[in-house]
């Protein structure tokens, strides 16, 4: 193999979803089956021992693409030559912490690591921002990296935009590979908006197939929006595998393109599209091509849609707010 190695960072690598992601990394599900891959592992101090376990079984895979392991607990070797980062790590709310306590704690942690990206990483640096609150984190990273362009940063929506697709299937009765377009728009959480009205199931309108606007405003919409929430509950753990397979699936479309005819839902920085303010890292209906995420333009949105995604959006602009303040950008 006379590739030169992609270099993928992954922060939080000892945690349930970096458990579930690597292995995947490495066997060439992330980038394609043909492209050799260098792990660079970054952990706080108390999970580099468990790093190092996960690297000691990624070894005994003897995964051909794999080109090498790097663990440390210092974001500047992390993200040194890094072309994809993903970040996982974060800090969970605890008991008794307010929003702007787990905002604050999270900018500890997404605000150095967006200056190490800024300072140390590839010119075609890429960066998923996992670990929750995603959009917002992932908004902290990008204002500590003036030199990387602001567009290289984006938040996972689509484990929802996945749950949905999962949600319109069986509702339908039509398998997940023939329902496209549909949308997730705003934040990752439970005020998301997951769209149907331009969907298509086996090539009819979803809306008009689904003809049932009681179910979407109080089946679908809370299923898909809550769905993190009823996993932790029945797992007594957060979604670990579904997420780390969404991350693959992020990075893949965006590097790989969106089949022709279809799109997918990725929290990318704002341009102003929708009536959404610029700046905000919000999930928009998104095509892939050459290694680039384009908000697909021109769609009606209904009243319906519109109040929804208003109030998602609204989340949002708080959150920047409440960073703001902060600080952190
Ligand atoms: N966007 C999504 O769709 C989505 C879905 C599921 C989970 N999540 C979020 O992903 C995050 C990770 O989930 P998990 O289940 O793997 O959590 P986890 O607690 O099992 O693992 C998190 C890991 O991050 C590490 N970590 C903490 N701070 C770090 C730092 N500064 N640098 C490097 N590593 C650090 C911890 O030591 C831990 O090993 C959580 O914030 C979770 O809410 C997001
Ligand atoms: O970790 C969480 O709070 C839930 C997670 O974001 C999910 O959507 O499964």
């Amino acid at each position: 193999m006379t590739r030169t190695p992609v270099n993928v960072t992954v922060t939080g690598a000892a945690g349930q979803i970096g458990y579930a992601l690597l292995f995947r990394i490495a066997s060439g599900q992330l980038l394609g089956a043909d492209v050799p891959v260098k792990l660079n592992l970054l952990e706080i101090p108390q999970g580099l021992k468990a790093a190092e376990g996960t690297a000691m079984e990624l070894d005994d895979c003897a995964f051909p693409l794999l080109q090498g392991i790097d663990i440390t607990d210092d974001p500047n070797v992390a993200f040194d030559g890094a072309n994809v980062a993903l970040l996982v790590g974060a800090r969970p709310r605890t008991k008794g912490m307010e929003r702007g306590d787990l905002l604050e704690a999270n900018g500890g942690i997404f605000k150095p690591q967006g200056k190490a990206i800024n300072d140390h990483a590839a010119d075609d640096i890429k960066v998923l921002v996992v670990g929750n609150p995603a959009n917002t984190n992932a908004l902290i990273a990008q204002a500590a990296a003036p030199d990387v362009p602001a567009e290289r940063f984006t938040a996972m929506t689509r484990l929802d935009h996945n749950r949905a697709l999962s949600q319109l299937s069986k509702k339908t009765g039509v398998p997940v590979s023939e329902i496209t377009k549909l949308t997730i728009w705003g934040n990752h959480s439970a005020t998301q908006y997951p769209d149907v009205f331009h969907a298509e199931v086996a090539g009819k309108n979803a809306a008009e197939a689904v003809n049932d606007e009681q179910w979407l405003a109080e089946t679908f919409i809370p299923t898909v929006a809550k769905r993190g929430a009823a996993i932790i509950e029945a797992r007594g753990a957060s979604s670990a595998a579904s997420a780390a397979n969404a991350a693959i699936d992020h990075v893949f479309t965006w590097v790989n393109g969106t089949p022709a005819g279809d799109w997918t839902s990725a929290g990318v920085v704002s341009d102003g599209s929708y009536g959404v303010p610029e700046g905000l890292i919000s999930s928009f209906p998104v095509t892939a091509k050459d290694g680039k995420f384009e908000i697909v333009q021109g769609l009606e949105i209904n009243d319906f849609s519109r109040a929804r995604i208003d109030a998602s959006v609204k989340e949002l602009e708080e959150e920047r707010e409440a960073v703001r303040g902060l600080g952190l950008i």
